[in-house]
């Protein structure tokens, strides 16, 4: 997988992950899906074959970067250490 870190921009937390194939990359949204479920906090995301772009911010917070945010950014990258 190709490591990029979380970025801060435009109030938004955003990682891209890029994994060997969408088989790969369709189990990790699936994971992340259950992590997102189970916090009640949902990112919005994009996924081109092998590539997964996710950006976290809080709706609830007037669209800004909250602790919610880097808690669920911290579970997702758990997945993929
Ligand atoms: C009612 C429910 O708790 C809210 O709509 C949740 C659902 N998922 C969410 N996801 C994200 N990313 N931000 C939110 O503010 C948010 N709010």
């Amino acid at each position: 997988m190709t490591i990029t870190m979380w970025q801060e921009t435009d109030n938004k937390l955003y990682r891209k992950f890029r994994f060997a194939d969408f088989s790969e990359a369709f189990a990790f949204m699936t994971r992340v899906a259950m992590l997102a479920e189970k916090a009640d906090h949902h990112p919005t995301w994009t996924n081109t074959w092998n590539t997964v772009e996710i950006w976290l911010c809080s709706h609830d917070a007037g669209n800004t970067i909250t602790d919610r945010d880097r808690r669920l950014a911290a579970a997702i990258d758990k997945l993929v250490a």
